[in-house]
């Protein structure tokens, strides 16, 4: 089976800005990746190569097994994209608009489910321009998703959503995922990156710098920090074990031992140490200038 995405080594530059600067790595089948990363960090940039609607300057890139650069239709139909603009087409309804998207497709989800599963069936025949901001991206994932793609792009899905309508979504993307979907998707939530993500994915200044599933990059299960006093000092202990070794320093000290603290490296602290305040490539007319 082809991976469905391969990517090695791929730079972009715009001007004397190096966006993309010599990035890799690969999406499995039926993985869902996540991408985080400081603004200007390249992930759009990434994304866009990948579907289709960027150049590299080099690189390597295969798109369910096909250079993007030099897609046909036949790709194009077996991937979604949700990106980060609306519709625009304020005067029809979110009924008229996916029912019309779905012609396009040759086998498309049934129209009334995915009103359903994007919570549109109360603003189905409503005008889209009486519609929230939420509402709106809503339709915006309903045309992404209504193709049935293999594979689906994800710019910062809930951006303007409300709690409730985040939850929803994540249980909508993680029934896509259950399905075989391969998603990507670019967000600046780390907790929904640790809610969806088989694996994380962290770009800064054009680079891969992290990538790996979100108990190895932070979050529950992964390594724990033990600190206690000890000799008129604060020791630390790092282990994957640390009930084994609470146990065993319980033991050595007869019972309580002095000023212990356990504590995890979230996925947040992992993320901004990694990212540095000097991550991020300034924009084209800041380097310019
Ligand atoms: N069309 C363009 N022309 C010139 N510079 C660009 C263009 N598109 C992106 N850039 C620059 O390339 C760098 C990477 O931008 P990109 O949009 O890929 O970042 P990003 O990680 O998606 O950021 P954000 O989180 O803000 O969406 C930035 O410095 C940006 O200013």
């Amino acid at each position: 089976m082809t991976t469905p995405i391969q990517v090695t080594d791929l730079h972009k530059s715009y001007g004397t800005v190096a966006a993309v600067d010599g990035l890799g790595f690969e999406v499995a089948q039926g993985e869902t990746v996540a991408i985080l990363g400081p603004n200007g960090a390249g992930k759009t940039t990434t994304v866009e190569i990948l579907e289709g609607f960027r150049r590299a300057d080099s690189g390597e890139v295969r798109v369910l097994g096909v250079d993007p650069a030099t897609a046909d239709r036949a790709w194009r139909d077996r991937i979604g994209i949700v990106s980060q603009s609306c519709t625009g087409l304020d005067l029809l309804t979110p009924r008229e608009i996916i029912a019309s998207t779905a012609l396009a497709y040759r086998n498309p989800l049934d129209v009334d489910h995915v009103i359903e599963v994007t919570g549109l069936a109360t603003k189905a025949n409503a005008r889209i321009r009486g519609l929230s901001g939420g509402q709106r991206r809503r339709v915006d994932i309903a045309l992404g998703i209504v193709g049935r793609s293999e594979l689906l792009f994800l710019d910062e899905p809930t951006t303007g959503f409300d709690p409730q309508a985040r939850r929803d979504f994540w249980s909508l993307i993680r029934a896509l995922g259950e399905d075989g979907t391969t998603i990507v998707l670019t967000t600046h939530y780390l907790d929904e990156a640790e809610a969806l993500a088989s694996r994380v994915g962290i770009i800064a200044a054009g680079r891969m710098v992290a990538l790996g599933t979100p108990s190895e990059l932070g979050g529950s299960g992964r390594t724990s920090t033990l600190a206690w006093d000890e000799g008129g000092r604060r020791a630390t202990l790092h282990t994957d074990r640390p009930t084994a070794e609470i146990a065993r320093l319980a033991s050595r000290f007869g019972g309580e031992v002095p000023g212990l603290t356990v504590s995890r490296r979230s996925l947040e602290e992992t993320y901004l140490a990694l990212i540095g305040p000097q991550s991020a490539v300034g924009n084209a007319d800041e380097v310019a200038a």
